[in-house]
C-alpha cells in the first residue's frame, strides 16, 4: 500500500455504478469497520482486500477510497466537484456558525468568495508578516478554548455552551478592533492585522455576497484552529520521529547549525538552504520515517503528485500550504538549532511510544516529554 486518499461524495449513484465495497450494516453502513482502530490503518487493510478503488457508506454519505496515485488521478478528473464538498460534522455546524467558515462551507459561490479572500487577502506573502503579532496574541487567548475541543464528546448542548463562550471572545476581539479603528490616535499599531483586513472587506469590500460578522468569526477560527493544530501536529511528529531515529536527528541538527552558526539567528530567509529538514513520513514503507526519500525526488507536496498529499488535492486543497510549511520548518529549525534533545528518565529512543490519537489532525496519543539542553553557538558568545 503506497498511497491512500479518502474522497467524499454525496451523489445518489445506483449501487451498480459504485466500486466494490466490504459488507455493510443496515443503518451504520461501513462505520463499524472504522470504529475500533485508526481509520488510516483500517482503510489500508480494506484496500488490500477490495482493490485500489472502493466504496464506503458512512451514515448518509457515500465515500470513495482510493489507494493508488493513478486511480486517484483518474477519479479526480471525473468526479472533481463531488469531492469539493465536506462531510457533515455537528461540531462544525455549531462552532463554525453553521458552516460560515472556509474549511466546512459547502462548495459553491459563497465558499469560492471566502476562498478568494483567504488566498488573496489573508494568506498572501504580503500579509504574512503583518499577521504574526495577532496570530501570537490571539493564539494564546484562544488556546485554552481550542484545547477543550477533544474533550467535548459529541453532545449538542456541550457544543453550544462552548460556542457561546468562544463567540463572546471573538465578539470582544472584533469590538476592540472596531473601537481602535474609530480612535486611531489611541492605537500604536500601524499595520492591519487579520481582523482589520476582514472588517475592511466587510465595510468596503465590494463583495458579491455580504461578509457577515459571523462569517468573520468563523474565518478567524479557521485560521486559528486549522492553521495552528495542523502545523503543531506536524512539528510534534517530526520531533518524535527524529528522537526515535537519533542518526536522523544528528543529521538534521548538523545541517541547521551549519546554515545558522554564522549569525546565530534562525530566520525564514535561510530556510531554503535546509535540504535535509524538508522531511516527511509517508510513502515506500509508508510507516517508516525516512527523510532521505525526498532528496533528489521530483515528487512534491503541493497536490499534483498523488503519492504524497499532506495538504490535500483538488479544489479544496489547503490554502495555507506555504504558510504552514514555513511555520513548520522555522519551528523545527529553531528547536534543532537552539537545543539538544533527549528523553527523560533514561528512556531508550526505541521505546518512545508513537501511537496516533483518533482525530482529524492525527496528533500523538500521548504528549511528548523531552529534556532540552541549550546550545551555545560558537559565534554568538
Ligand atoms: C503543516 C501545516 C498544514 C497542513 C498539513 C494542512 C493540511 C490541510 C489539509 C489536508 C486540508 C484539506 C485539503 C482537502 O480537503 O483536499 C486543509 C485545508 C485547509 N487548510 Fe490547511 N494545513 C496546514 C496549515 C494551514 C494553515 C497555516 C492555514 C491557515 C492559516 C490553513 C488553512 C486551511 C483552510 C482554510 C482549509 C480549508 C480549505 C477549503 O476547504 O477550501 N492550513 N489543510
Amino acid at each position: 500500500m503506497v498511497f491512500k486518499l479518502q474522497m467524499r461524495s454525496n451523489i445518489n449513484e445506483s449501487p451498480k455504478s459504485l466500486p466494490p465495497a466490504p459488507w455493510k450494516l443496515p443503518i451504520l453502513g461501513h462505520l463499524h469497520l472504522l470504529m475500533f482502530s485508526l481509520p488510516c490503518h483500517r482503510l489500508t487493510e480494506l484496500a488490500k482486500k477490495h482493490g485500489s478503488l472502493m466504496h464506503l457508506q458512512l451514515g448518509e454519505l457515500s465515500h470513495l477510497v482510493v489507494s493508488s496515485p493513478e486511480t486517484a488521478k483518474e477519479v479526480m478528473k471525473t468526479h472533481d466537484t463531488n469531492f469539493a464538498n465536506r462531510p457533515f460534522l455537528l461540531v462544525a455546524e455549531i462552532i463554525l456558525y453553521n458552516f460560515l467558515d472556509i474549511g466546512f462551507a459547502p462548495y459553491g459561490g459563497h465558499w469560492r468568495q471566502l476562498r478568494k479572500v483567504c488566498t488573496l487577502e489573508l494568506l498572501s506573502t504580503k500579509r504574512e508578516q503583518s499577521f504574526r503579532s495577532i496570530r501570537e496574541e490571539q493564539y494564546y487567548r484562544s488556546v485554552s478554548f481550542i484545547k477543550l475541543l477533544p474533550v467535548i464528546s459529541g453532545r449538542r448542548a456541550k457544543f453550544e455552551r462552548f460556542h457561546h463562550d468562544l463567540d463572546a471572545m471573538l465578539q470582544s476581539i472584533i469590538e476592540e478592533h472596531r473601537s481602535s479603528k474609530a480612535n486611531p490616535k489611541d492605537n500604536n499599531d500601524v499595520t492591519d492585522d487579520l481582523v482589520d483586513v476582514l472588517l475592511n472587506l466587510q465595510d468596503h469590500g465590494g463583495l458579491e455576497f455580504p461578509l457577515t460578522t459571523d462569517n468573520i468569526k468563523a474565518v478567524i477560527l479557521d485560521m486559528l484552529i486549522v492553521g495552528t493544530e495542523t502545523s503543531s501536529a506536524a512539528v510534534e511528529w517530526a520531533m518524535s520521529e527524529m528522537i526515535k531515529n537519533p542518526k536522523i536527528l544528528e543529521k538534521a541538527k548538523a545541517e541547521v547549525r551549519q546554515v545558522y552558526d554564522r549569525t546565530g539567528d534562525v530566520n525564514e530567509s535561510d530556510l531554503h538552504k535546509l535540504k535535509y529538514l524538508k522531511d516527511s513520513n509517508y510513502w515506500n514503507e509508508a510507516e517508516s520515517f525516512n527523510p532521505e526519500r525526498f532528496i533528489n525526488s521530483s515528487v512534491d507536496y503541493k497536490g499534483t503528485n498523488f503519492e504524497f498529499i499532506p495538504f490535500g488535492a483538488g479544489r479544496r486543497r489547503c490554502p495555507g500550504m506555504s504558510y504552514g510549511m514555513a511555520t513548520v520548518e522555522l519551528s523545527l529549525a529553531q528547536l534543532l538549532y537552539h537545543f539538544d534533545w533527549k528523553l527523560p528518565n533514561r528512556m531508550k529512543n526505541e521505546d518512545l511510544d508513537m501511537t496516533k490519537a483518533f482525530g482529524a489532525s492525527g496528533r500523538r496519543k500521548r504528549d511528548l516529554y523531552l529534556i532540552l539542553i541549550p546550545y551555545h553557538p560558537p559565534c554568538v558568545g
